[in-house]
Formats: C-alpha cells, sequence, structure tokens
C-alpha cells in the first residue's frame, strides 16, 4: 500500500539531488528552491499575476547578473550579453515551450519553437515590415494620426473640460493602422466614438491567462474542445477575434494606395501551398494585430505621461519640429522627423520605458555560452528582461528618470554603450518584425501632437503607468494602462 507513495517520494528526492548538485546549470548562483521546482515562478507568475520578474530582480540584487531562476533556466542581467543571447545570422536559438507555450497560437513566429522552422516562416513575412514596405504606407498611418489629432481638438472645443484618454485614442490608432494594411480596410475603432476595440480586448485577455497557460499548454486544447458557449464564457474577446478575422477576410480590399496588403503577402499564389496554410495565416494574423496594437499604444502614452510633465522640453521639442512641420498642422514626415536630434532622444527614451519589454527567452542550439565567467552549456534556456536592462544604472545611470537629455549629453563611447543597451524590440532573428511600423506610428504620432497641442496631465498619477505585472507586455497593478490628459491649448503657428 506505501510502496507507491514511497517511491514517487524516492523519485522525488533523487530529482531535487540530480538538479541541486549534477544538473549542467548547477554551478549558477540562485535559490536552492528555485533550483529544484518550478513552484515559486508557478506562485508568483500564475497566482499572484505576473510577479516573478520582480522576484528575479531581487535574486541579481543577491547573486550577481547570472542567477538560475528555475531547474532549466538561467536570467541574466548584463546589457553587453544580450546580444550574444538573441545571436542573428547562422547562430541557432530556438525557442521553449516553457516560455511561450502562453500564447497558444502554435504557428505564430513568436511561439515558433524550432530556429530553422522560425526562419523559414519569417522570411515569408519580412517584405511585408521592411523598412520600405513602411514608408510606402506613410500616407496610411498619417491618416490615422490626423484623426487622432482632430480628436485631440474636438476635445478642446467641446463641453467635456478638454479631456482626452490616451488608451482608447493610440490603441485605436495602433489598431486601425494594422488592421488595415493587413487587410485593407480597418474597423474604424478611431471612428467610433466608444472605442470598442476587440483588438487589443482580445491581446489583453491573452496576455491575462499567458502564464496560467504557460505552465498548462494543454489548456488549450481542452479550450477548443469545450461547448460554444464556455469559450464565449472563458474568452470573449478571443473568440471576437476569430470572427472578425473571418469577417475580415470577406471585406478583404487587397490594394492599399499601390501596396501588397499583408493577406496579399501571407496568401501569395506563388508561394506553395504548404507555406499558406490557413492555421500559418491565422495565428499570424492574430499576433500582428495583437502585437501592433497593445506595445505601441502603450509605448507611446507612457512615454507622453513624462513628456507632459516637462513643458520646457515640449516647447524645445515643439521649436525642433517646425523645422520640418511649418504649420501646425503639416504633415509628419517619417523620415524627415527621424534626423531631429531632440525628438530622437525623446523617442529613445519613450523605448526605454516601453511596456513591451518583459522576460524572453532562448536555447542556444549548439553553442556554449559564457557570461561572467559562468559557463551556460548547449541546450540551456538563457533569459534576459529588457526592462531590467533598461533600468541599469550602468549604462543609464539614474535610470528612473525620464531624461532625453542623457542621449544628446553622452559621449560616444557612452553612447555606443547606450543603443547597445536599449533592446525595446529586442535583437537578432527573433526581434521585433513590426519595429519600423511601431516607430513610423510613435515618430509621427508624437511630432503631430506636440506640434499642435498644449497638455497637462488629467486624474492620472505615477501609479497608473508603473510596472507591477509582466504579462508579456508589462501593466500596471489592476487592469491596463490609463493616462488621460486635457488640452489646454493649440498652437496658432
Ligand atoms: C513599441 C512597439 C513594440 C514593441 C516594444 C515590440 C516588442 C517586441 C519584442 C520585444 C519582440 C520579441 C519577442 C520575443 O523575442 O519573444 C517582438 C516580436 C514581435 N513583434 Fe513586436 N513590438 C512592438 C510593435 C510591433 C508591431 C507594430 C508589430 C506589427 C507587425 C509587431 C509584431 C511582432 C511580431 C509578429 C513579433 C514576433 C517576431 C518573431 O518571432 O519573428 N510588434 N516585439
Amino acid at each position: 500500500m506505501w510502496t507507491i507513495p514511497i517511491l514517487a517520494v524516492g523519485l522525488l528526492l533523487l530529482r531535487c539531488i540530480y538538479r541541486l548538485y549534477l544538473h549542467p546549470l548547477s554551478k549558477i548562483p540562485g535559490p536552492k528552491l528555485a533550483a529544484v521546482t518550478r513552484l515559486p515562478e508557478f506562485y508568483h507568475d500564475v497566482i499572484r499575476g505576473g510577479k516573478y520578474l520582480w522576484q528575479v530582480e531581487k535574486m541579481h540584487k543577491k547573486y550577481g547578473p547570472v542567477v538560475r531562476i528555475n531547474p532549466n533556466q538561467v536570467h541574466v542581467n548584463e546589457p553587453t550579453f544580450y546580444a550574444e543571447m538573441c545571436a542573428s545570422g547562422g547562430r541557432k536559438r530556438d525557442k521553449t515551450l516553457e516560455s511561450v507555450g502562453g500564447f497558444g497560437l502554435s504557428e505564430a513566429l513568436p511561439s515558433i519553437v524550432d530556429h530553422d522552422h522560425h526562419g523559414r516562416r519569417r522570411k515569408q513575412l519580412n517584405p511585408a515590415f521592411s523598412k520600405k514596405a513602411i514608408v510606402d504606407i506613410l500616407p496610411l498611418v498619417q491618416q490615422k494620426v490626423d484623426l487622432v489629432a482632430e480628436h485631440f481638438k474636438a476635445a478642446y472645443c467641446g463641453d467635456n473640460g478638454g479631456v482626452v484618454d490616451l488608451d482608447a485614442e493610440f490603441t485605436g490608432l495602433a489598431a486601425d493602422t494594422v488592421t488595415q494594411y493587413t487587410f485593407g480596410k480597418d474597423l474604424g475603432f478611431l471612428r467610433d466614438n466608444k472605442f470598442n476595440n476587440i483588438i487589443t480586448s482580445s491581446m489583453r485577455e491573452m496576455t491575462n491567462q499567458f502564464h496560467l497557460i504557460r505552465f498548462f499548454p494543454w489548456l488549450v486544447v481542452l479550450l477548443q474542445h469545450l461547448p460554444a458557449i464556455c469559450i464565449r464564457w472563458l474568452r470573449p474577446n478571443s473568440v471576437g477575434i476569430n470572427a472578425l478575422q473571418d469577417r475580415l477576410h470577406q471585406i478583404s480590399e487587397t490594394k492599399i494606395g499601390g501596396s501588397r496588403t499583408v493577406i496579399d503577402i501571407l496568401n501569395d499564389p506563388s508561394l506553395p501551398a504548404e507555406a499558406r496554410a490557413p492555421e500559418f495565416i491565422r495565428d499570424n494574423v492574430n499576433i500582428i494585430l495583437g502585437a501592433a496594437s497593445d506595445p505601441t499604444s502603450g509605448t507611446l502614452l507612457i512615454g507622453l505621461y513624462h513628456l507632459v510633465q516637462r513643458p520646457q522640453l515640449w516647447l524645445k521639442l515643439r521649436d525642433e519640429l517646425r523645422g520640418v512641420m511649418p504649420s501646425p498642422t503639416s504633415p509628419a514626415p517619417w523620415l524627415e522627423l527621424e534626423q531631429l536630434p531632440l525628438l530622437k532622444a525623446v523617442v529613445n527614451e519613450m523605448l526605454r520605458f516601453s511596456p513591451g519589454t518583459i522576460r524572453i527567452a532562448r536555447v542556444p542550439v549548439s553553442e556554449t555560452l559564457v557570461c561572467h565567467g559562468h559557463v551556460i552549456p548547449p541546450g540551456s534556456i538563457v533569459s534576459s528582461s529588457a526592462r531590467l536592462i533598461h533600468m541599469h544604472p550602468d549604462p543609464f545611470p539614474d535610470p528612473e528618470s525620464f531624461d532625453p537629455h542623457r542621449w544628446l549629453d553622452a559621449s560616444p563611447e557612452k553612447l555606443i554603450k547606450m543603443s547597445q543597451a536599449l533592446i525595446p524590440f529586442s535583437r537578432g532573428n527573433r526581434s521585433c518584425i513590426g519595429h519600423y511600423l511601431a516607430t513610423a506610428q510613435i515618430y509621427m504620432l508624437l511630432a503631430a501632437i506636440v506640434r499642435q497641442f498644449d497638455l497637462e496631465l488629467y486624474n492620472t498619477s505615477a501609479k497608473d503607468v508603473e510596472f507591477a505585472r509582466d504579462c508579456v507586455v508589462a501593466r500596471p497593478e489592476r487592469g491596463d494602462w490609463s493616462v488621460k490628459v486635457r488640452v489646454v491649448g493649440i498652437a496658432m503657428h
């Protein structure tokens, strides 16, 4: 009767001894409990809702820049090591289900585990997001930016005290832009004053359940077999986004201003049928819509939260913008905006505070990595968090302070160090495919708002933009980002 429990306890003990003393990562420093079990990670990420990163931060303070944070994973907090971890070219980096299973979309780029499989799929999507492709759709981005500016103007002239909810505006901007680029038609989130933005809400639903699904990937299979009524109850927005895709496929218009849409590129008849598999297209469209809207809008609204509190900087920026935007309503030409030193410094600082920067992991397939004398053998999971690197006092002294001048005043050597440590879009073969689309929107929106409006914060405090949970993207303690501003003036010249 006792044989089975005794055997089970014996096996558990043996596993603990193996993990503590014989495992390839046994020499890496870190808490013993984390070395033998993933329970601490489960507790902080699943039960407490995305809190393990802050435990990891404490571990770094205690054990140094390289720590073992679970039986199979080493976390590194060393800016100069990040490019090694995320290497590019032929240096193979797999992902691991342990970290990406939570997406529940097996064919979506960020959740493909195998290096070569990912490379083939990525090659297919790259042309849609090259710098040239994004330059071709700038009129579309400008059109959406103009709509946001109209809302600011309407708020100033209207009777609600000039208040604008930046989350609704910026998720509307990002979702309408990416939807129109993907399908040739947007869903009019910016035109609908109730801003019923199903793309953002489904992304938030998915990211809120991310850690649970990461620990129990079979829940996705279970979900697929549950009666529709249960799915609608558990994941109402994800059901909505699938229905939305079907609708959008039907109305898809193949040309936007002469450019091909993302759907055209994914579904190019010259590609072999296997490359156009419906699940590949569906999973990637889901991830593109979601990945495009939430981190882009989060970066913009947190950045504006800081910028609005620096009126002198705001006016200096407006002066600089006059050089490329002669009147307050002139279009904001991205390629010229990128050349403006102060604006570039502000955008860099906004990206340093970007919420899309939580723990990511790679598996060096055949290389041994070494960091601060610690050996990380091939096949190990190694992770790093842009949030911690962006707040690292070595490249960024006084890291909590939003200070664009750090980019303007730095010596050439320091600038290299800082640029190396600025990793909002990650690095290497698996870095963000949408970074040109995101930066174009950030530059153009920021320029349009600063050039035209004077703003002050409304009913918003530091708590509303504090990174308190890691749900693939950062989130505040409760709910979603909430930054409101009041339009207090409009520039006349
Ligand atoms: C400021 C805005 C954005 C930030 C901070 C951001 C950040 C990131 C990061 C850090 C990754 C790497 C994730 C990993 O290694 O696991 C990533 C991947 C990705 N991002 Fe973004 N992103 C942004 C905007 C966008 C936009 C506009 C799109 C639209 C196309 C997009 C689509 C993707 C996709 C598809 C991947 C997966 C790439 C791959 O695995 O090959 N992102 N993003």
